[in-house]
C-alpha cells in the first residue's frame, strides 16, 4: 500500500523535472523510502512527465517487487543501493539532461569538480560558495547489479558520502532526506553542470 502523499510527491516531481527537460522520453526514475526495508519507485518505461496513480509501485530493499503485475524501474537496484548505504536517504532522483550527458562524456577523470557556485549551498556541509564538490563519474553499464557493485566499492573508499553521482553518457543520481531536498540537489547539480557546459562552449 502506497500512501497518497508519496504517490503525489513522485507524480509532481516528474512533472516538474519534465518541464525542465531533465527527463526526456521515458528517461529518469524516482523513489521514496517507505521504511527501513521498502521503497516506492516508478514503474519502468513510463514517461515521467505524465505519471498517473498506479505508475508507482513498492519494492523491497533488494529490489524484489511487492506490488503484483508491475515491473519496477530498470534501475531499481541503484535506488536500493543508495538506501542500503545511506540510512539518512529518504528520496532518490535520477535525471537525464543534456548537461549531465555532455559533461559526463567530456569528463576525462573519474569525477567532475564544481567550485565557486552559490548553488553549492544546496549540498550538505557547504555553507558558502567558496567550496567545491567532486561529483563521481562512473561508467555506464547495462548490467545494473554490476554497476551497483562498482558504486559500493567506490563508496567504501570515501570518507564522506558523495553529493550524488553521474553515469557517463547516461544521467545523474542524487538523494536527500526527503523529496524536496532531493529536488533541490538535482536542480542545483543540473544548473551547475549546465553552467560548466556553457563555459566550455565559450572557451
Ligand atoms: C529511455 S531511457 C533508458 C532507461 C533509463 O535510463 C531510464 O532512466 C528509465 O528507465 P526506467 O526503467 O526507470 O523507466
Ligand atoms: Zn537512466
Amino acid at each position: 500500500m502506497i500512501p497518497d502523499h508519496v504517490e503525489v510527491a513522485i507524480i509532481e516531481v516528474g512533472r516538474r523535472l519534465d518541464r525542465q527537460g531533465l527527463v526526456p522520453a521515458t528517461a529518469g526514475n524516482f523513489s521514496i523510502r517507505l521504511d527501513a526495508r521498502t521503497l516506492a519507485v516508478t514503474v519502468s518505461g513510463r514517461h515521467k512527465g505524465f505519471l498517473r496513480p498506479g505508475d508507482v509501485m513498492v519494492v523491497d530493499i533488494d529490489g524484489r517487487p511487492l506490488t503484483a503485475g508491475k515491473r519496477s524501474s530498470a534501475e531499481t537496484l541503484l535506488h536500493c543501493g543508495i538506501y542500503r548505504r545511506f540510512p539518512e536517504a529518504g528520496a532518490v532522483l535520477h535525471g537525464h539532461s543534456i548537461a549531465n550527458t555532455v559533461m559526463s562524456r567530456a569528463a576525462e577523470g573519474e569525477s567532475i569538480t564544481l567550485a565557486g557556485y552559490e548553488l553549492l549551498k544546496a549540498f550538505p556541509g557547504l555553507p558558502t560558495h567558496e567550496a567545491e564538490i567532486a561529483v563521481p563519474v562512473v561508467e555506464n553499464d547495462q548490467d545494473i547489479p554490476r554497476m551497483q557493485q562498482g558504486l559500493d566499492l567506490l563508496w567504501d573508499g570515501m570518507a564522506e558520502p558523495p553529493p550524488g553521482y553521474l553515469i557517463r553518457g547516461h544521467g545523474s543520481y542524487v538523494w536527500a532526506a526527503d523529496m524536496p531536498g532531493a529536488l533541490a540537489r538535482l536542480e542545483a547539480l543540473e544548473f551547475m553542470l549546465a553552467c560548466e557546459m556553457q563555459e566550455r562552449r565559450m572557451r
